[in-house]
């Protein structure tokens, strides 16, 4: 595909006018969107506007796709999905350093690991630790790669509540200290204003809003701010609120 001249060189990401459809029918048309250097955008829409048919292509996994328009991606990015992909007879080291190479892979295998509080089952399989430790496997085994730009689609979907809060903490510690840019496709309205700089949200095929979050980090759900912010979304998502009923 064309790529993109001109432009902000700070951008790691840059689509314009992207197309992408199945069967004849459309899903994405004309999208147009940058992704700054370190930037952590969220994107969301309702179920099949086209998120994850956005995020493949940004992967560039969607050469069977037919499609339309440009786009820039760097050549070093990561993509985590909802389930882990570990390889089930390979140990967790070695799915973390799976392809990797050089004298250091291991070194940097291990470092890592520790990273996402792991240290003590590089020798385990994968079976034998739970969906958050998976994913959290899964997470270094992307940024062992130190990508430029890290891709993950509903990551933290098939957590329970409270890991998925742990998966939060660990995902901004570990963004605030490779900096990678970040498009997280997530339905949780409540993970785009915790985690995003921008939020995007994706409706008939193109993106109908670019919010950008300034809150302060660490953010809670309680501030006033972030309540304001996550009722734009939800409007834009075309969720109606009922108030809740008073009770006798
Ligand atoms: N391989 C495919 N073949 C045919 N249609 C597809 C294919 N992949 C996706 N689609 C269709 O494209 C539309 C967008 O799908 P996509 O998975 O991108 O949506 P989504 O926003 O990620 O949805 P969800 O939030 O439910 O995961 C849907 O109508 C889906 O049925």
């Amino acid at each position: 595909m064309a790529p993109i001249t001109g432009g902000l060189s700070e951008s790691v990401v840059r689509t314009k006018d992207l197309s992408r459809g199945f069967d004849g029918r459309a899903v994405l048309r004309g999208v147009d969107i940058e992704i700054a250097r370190g930037e952590f955008v969220a994107l969301l829409g309702r179920s099949g506007s086209g998120k994850s048919t956005l995020l493949r292509a940004l992967a560039e996994l969607d050469y069977d796709v037919p499609g339309s328009g440009a786009l820039d991606v760097p050549a070093n990015r990561s993509v985590v999905f909802q389930d882990s992909r570990l390889l089930p007879w390979a140990r967790v080291l070695d799915n973390v350093i799976l392809g990797l190479g050089g004298p250091n892979a291991h070194e940097r295998g291990k470092i890592a690991l520790a990273e996402v509080g792991l240290a003590s089952r590089e020798k385990a399989w994968p079976k034998e630790l739970s969906g958050g430790e998976q994913q959290r496997v899964a997470l270094a085994r992307s940024l062992v790669r130190e990508p430029e730009l890290l891709l993950a689609d509903e990551p933290f979907g098939a957590l329970d509540a409270l890991t998925r809060i742990k998966m939060h903490v660990l995902l901004q510690e570990l963004c605030e200290r490779h900096r990678p840019a970040v498009l997280l496709v997530t339905h949780d309205v409540d993970e785009a204003v915790l985690l995003a700089d921008r939020v995007l949200v994706l409706d008939e095929g193109s993106i109908a809003l670019d919010l950008r979050i300034e809150l302060d980090r660490p953010r809670t759900h309680r501030d006033p701010e972030f309540i304001e912010l996550r009722e734009i979304l939800l409007t834009s998502l075309g969720v109606e609120r009922e108030p809740v009923a008073a009770t006798a």
